[in-house]
């Protein structure tokens, strides 16, 4: 049963072989390694321990560190070894303590070009945020990150430097601190935001729904309030499928009625998602992108960047993962009497680089609204505009992004609600059992995946599939990534960072 979890093994030492500590002094301050059984509400302590870490006599939120991050460019860095040679030669070069990045990146980065366009993305160190960070990077936009590392870690982002060859901005502030948000908006200028920033536990919504609703809603609310004085209005939102409730048709499309919604997580989600319809109603100056992910799992094909879920994972990949691990006995499958192909929970899961891609189409797609709106030709009607053709980049992920077909769906302009606030589900359109997703990893890592049946889990429905022609058609983006290809990734991720990003980085070849 469900509480079963709390029994999980204890996790197995880490194989030491070929290990480069890739820890920065940065990243020891703010990461402590929670135990694989911790108390459920993660979130409050992590949170209790950055605040404790950052309090200074004067004020607790004016101190946001500011990093230039810069890593020495990589000619054409996509593999694992080559960047374990390159740390490696760091670290032989420096103290252990600081291998890596800290010094270099510790200084001030008011030294950017102030005359730079930036995209500011919120929770950009985090799974979804780092790897939207790397496509965005590879399609040439200047980025600043803000993230209050709570649940995110520096060493993402050092990667994705490292694995573009490019820069970032970082700073580390809090969106539900407006003082946080109006020293960014200050230092730089900002044409869009895309707003990751979130804490996002189904199960511990339900017993901390205060933070919820305070992270996840009043720092929205803070960050829209910012955005509108500066006159950033442009902006893609993480939404989530979780607006849908229970979808009255199946797949759910965007014309799906909204709600009612089952866990406060969900809720803060949908009632952002409400604030952002009012605000694109009252002023058609705004570009809202909202995008519904679907099952968000798989890891960057590198083996460099993945998800690092903290505590006892509630998704079921991460869980799966686990129990590879060996940290956890075994699956326990939430219901077998569903109706689907067997009897198991149905899902649309979607590779963690094609919704990176997705925010990156989405931005291109509120690119081409301002410039037209510049050009003067918006109409309240507001006929998709044409897809800008994706920048030349050596990453497969970013092929996605195709050249808009032009349409002018009716179906589309029927969903504007406001002047332009567009909704998009990303997905894949294919759904997969628990007991499919069982075999396709046991396949990727030929390990067999012990498993049971237990009763179904509350707020759980049978199947949850996207159609995401909408995305295809207006954002001219197209999910690649096959379930093969997720599991084959979250396992090389798994294999090389057993720990995450706050172990070594093993040298495990395929
Ligand atoms: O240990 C587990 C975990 C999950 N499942 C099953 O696996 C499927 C997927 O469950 P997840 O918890 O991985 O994902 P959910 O579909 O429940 O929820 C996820 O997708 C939603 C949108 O569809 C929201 O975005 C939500 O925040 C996000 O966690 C479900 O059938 C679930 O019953 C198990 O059998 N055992």
């Amino acid at each position: 049963m469900h509480n079963n979890r709390s029994n999980g093994h204890p996790s197995s030492p880490t194989s030491k072989r070929d290990q480069v500590d890739t820890l920065s002094h940065s990243h020891r301050q703010h990461h402590h390694r929670q135990p694989i059984n911790s108390a459920p509400c993660y979130y409050e302590s992590r949170k209790r321990k950055h605040i404790e870490q950052d309090q200074e006599p004067d004020s607790t939120h004016s101190n946001i560190r500011q990093h230039r991050r810069s890593l020495t460019p990589v000619p054409s860095p996509s593999q694992c070894d080559d960047y374990l040679l390159k740390r490696r030669r760091h670290s032989s070069q420096q103290d252990k303590s600081t291998a890596g990045y800290s010094q270099q990146h510790t200084s001030s980065y008011m030294d950017h070009n102030s005359k730079q366009r930036y995209v500011l993305v919120t929770g950009g160190a985090g799974y979804i945020g780092s790897h939207t960070v790397l496509e965005l990077l590879n399609a040439d936009y200047s980025i600043v990150v803000m993230d209050n590392l709570v649940n995110a870690n520096l060493e993402a982002l050092a990667r994705v430097e490292y694995l573009t060859g490019k820069s970032i901005y970082f700073v580390e502030g809090d969106i539900t601190c407006e003082k946080d948000l109006e020293k960014v908006f200050q230092a730089f200028h900002f044409w869009a935001v895309i707003h990751f920033a979130a804490i996002k536990a189904v199960g511990e919504s339900t017993q901390i729904p205060l933070e919820y609703y305070h992270n996840n809603v009043t720092g929205s609310l803070h960050l829209f309030r910012v955005m509108n004085r500066y006159k950033v209005k442009n902006l893609v939102f993480s939404s989530s499928a979780t607006v849908y409730g229970e979808p009255d048709m199946m797949p759910v499309n965007e014309t799906a009625s909204l709600g009612p919604v089952t866990n406060p997580y969900g809720r803060t989600k949908l009632f952002v998602e409400e604030m952002l319809r009012d605000v694109c109603a009252s002023d058609p100056d705004w570009n809202v992108c909202l995008l519904r992910f679907f099952n968000p799992v798989g890891a960057h094909p590198s083996g460099l960047m993945g998800e690092c879920p903290q505590g006892i994972p509630n998704n079921l990949l991460p869980y799966v993962i686990r129990v590879l691990q060996g940290h956890l006995p075994c699956v326990q499958i939430f219901g077998s009497d569903y109706d689907t192909v067997d009897g198991t929970g149905v899902r649309d899961y979607i590779h963690v680089c094609d919704l990176a891609t997705g925010h990156v189409a989405a931005l291109k797609r509120l690119e081409g609204e301002e410039s037209e709106g510049k050009r003067g030709v918006r109409s309240a009607s507001s006929s998709p505009s044409p897809t800008p053709q994706p920048s030349s980049s050596t990453t497969t992920a970013t092929s996605s992004i195709e050249s808009s077909p032009l349409p002018s769906s009716t179906r589309s302009s029927s969903l504007r609600q406001g002047g332009h606030c567009m909704a998009y589900n990303l997905g894949t359109g294919v759904g997969y059992s628990v007991l499919e997703i069982i075999s396709a990893m046991e396949k990727a890592t030929q390990k067999t995946i012990p498993y049971k049946i237990v009763e179904r889990r509350q707020g759980d429905v049978g199947v949850c599939t996207a159609d995401a022609t909408l995305a295809n058609l207006e954002l001219g983006w197209k999910p690649l990534y096959s379930m093969d290809d997720m599991c084959r990734d979250m396992w090389r991720w798994t294999r090389r960072n057993p720990n995450g990003y706050d172990g070594p980085l093993i040298d495990d070849d395929d």
